[in-house]
């Protein structure tokens, strides 16, 4: 009789060895084919993690809750990782660092959030257990910035400057929107033009950061659009709406909110009505939702800065002012994904906030390679990437890190 079962026969809570864990979850998880698996323990929780062996299949997960005793699937949100050769875990305090070994060089680190704000915010309102997959990352993003103000005032014609000024710097966050395309607006570029139905199911299913109802259309920023912009290096501007930004505000994403103003109503009008992109109908009802965007915009505690945007060209200057684009311009903090190339013959242990990996490769000449994880000031910037790691390489690699290299 194994322990757990001893246990449930004296009338308590189950207790769990790893390998009832994992051949629980075997059964449990109703996976096809799984041949590879981890668990990680964490409180009351074992997570069992695991998938195929041929990278064909996403890697999943189900938890052991022992002060309930029973199984549980978890919603899962962010985009999920291949499955592959092997998994480590090692439990960190919101998240599970994942180490997959034989998976390409920038694919080899993830995180199983289980306790980020991100995951908590989900779980208020499914009301259900959820984890969430995000990639580690080295280094840290500069903040995105979030543009809001009334239809017309002129949100797009300043980052549209700011883009041409600064191409390598930023990147803007294309919105998915059920409205229908202008003349010139190209689907992927402009916007995603998408169906309402299609909207709200991806909706349901935790696609977007956020997204509201406004001038009578969904419009919505998705997870994938900010990661898109930060894996490019570059620092994400989002064009949204006062709703949204007030989402984005109590969302994990860390960003400066920037609230634009017309110099008054009959500006506005004028701008909209020479615009000539919408109907009569359209201009009324923007105009209309102008007045309360305008007063929330000023009153609320959403946005760090206001700007009047009266002369295009002072307006401009103010905002590079504000972004720090006016004097001596430093580059970008380094940003992106880890380069590693795991051997399938490796240890993880874990010493205070260092994670230590030895490699041991068996090639001409067997030696030995030490990574060295430092997480200790993780941050999930964006939702699906950890950021903020550094990693030490100490020995000799097939990818060319040498000797002792740092990065971060
Ligand atoms: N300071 C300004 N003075 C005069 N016209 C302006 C100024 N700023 C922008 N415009 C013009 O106003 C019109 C509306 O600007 P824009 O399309 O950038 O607004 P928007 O805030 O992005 O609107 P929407 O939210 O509907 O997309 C454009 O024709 C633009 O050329
Ligand atoms: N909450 C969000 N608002 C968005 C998003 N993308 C655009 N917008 C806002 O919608 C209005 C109208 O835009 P238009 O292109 O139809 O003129 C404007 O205020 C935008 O800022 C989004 O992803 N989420």
């Amino acid at each position: 009789m194994s322990t757990a079962e001893e246990n449930e026969k004296q009338g308590e809570a189950p207790a769990l060895l790893v390998d009832d864990v994992q051949d629980g979850a075997l059964n449990g998880l109703e996976l096809k084919n799984v041949t590879c698996k981890t668990t990680a323990t964490v409180g009351d929780k074992a997570y069992v993690i695991g998938g195929a062996d041929d990278g064909t299949l996403s890697i999943e997960v189900q938890i052991f809750d022992r002060s309930l005793g029973e199984w549980v699937r978890p919603t899962v949100r962010g985009t999920k990782p291949v499955s592959c050769n092997g998994l480590s875990a090692v439990p960190l305090e919101d998240r599970i660092l994942i180490l997959k070994k034989g998976s390409k060089p920038d694919d080899q680190i993830w995180f199983l959030e289980i306790d980020t704000q991100y995951v908590r915010q989900q779980q208020k309102i499914l009301g259900s257990e959820v984890v969430a997959w995000s990639k580690g990352v080295i280094g840290n993003a500069e903040k995105p910035v979030v543009i809001s103000g009334p239809s017309g005032v002129g949100k797009g014609t300043l980052i549209s400057m700011l883009m041409k000024e600064f191409p390598s710097m930023f990147g803007f966050s294309v919105s998915h929107t059920t409205r229908a395309p202008r003349g010139m607006e190209k689907d992927g570029v402009h916007y995603h033009f998408t169906e309402k139905s299609i909207m709200e199911k991806e909706i349901k299913e935790g696609k977007f950061l956020e997204f509201a109802s406004v001038h009578g259309n969904l419009y919505g920023t998705s997870v994938e659009a900010v990661e898109l912009v930060a894996d490019a290096g570059k620092r994400c501007i989002l064009d949204i709406d006062v709703q949204g930004a007030r989402s984005v505000r109590a969302s994990s994403l860390e960003a400066i909110f920037i609230f634009i103003c017309p110099p008054s109503m009959e500006e506005l009008e004028k701008r909209l009505r020479d615009r000539g992109t919408e109907t009569e109908e359209q201009i009324l009802k923007r105009l209309r939702n102008a007045e309360a965007e305008i007063e929330q915009g000023k009153s609320s505690q959403v946005f760090d800065f206001i700007l009047y945007n009266e002369k295009l060209e002072e307006c401009y200057e103010r905002l590079k002012k504000l972004l720090g684009l006016d004097g001596f311009i430093t580059a970008p903090p380094k940003s992106g994904p880890i380069e590693i190339d795991l051997p399938m013959d490796h240890s993880v242990s874990k010493i205070d906030n260092k994670i230590i990996i030895n490699c041991i490769s068996s090639g001409e000449k067997e030696s030995k390679n030490l990574i060295i994880l430092d997480v200790s000031s993780l941050k999930g910037g964006v939702p699906g990437r950890t950021r903020g790691l550094n990693f030490q390489a100490i020995g000799s690699f097939s990818n060319g890190l040498n000797g002792i290299d740092q990065l971060s």
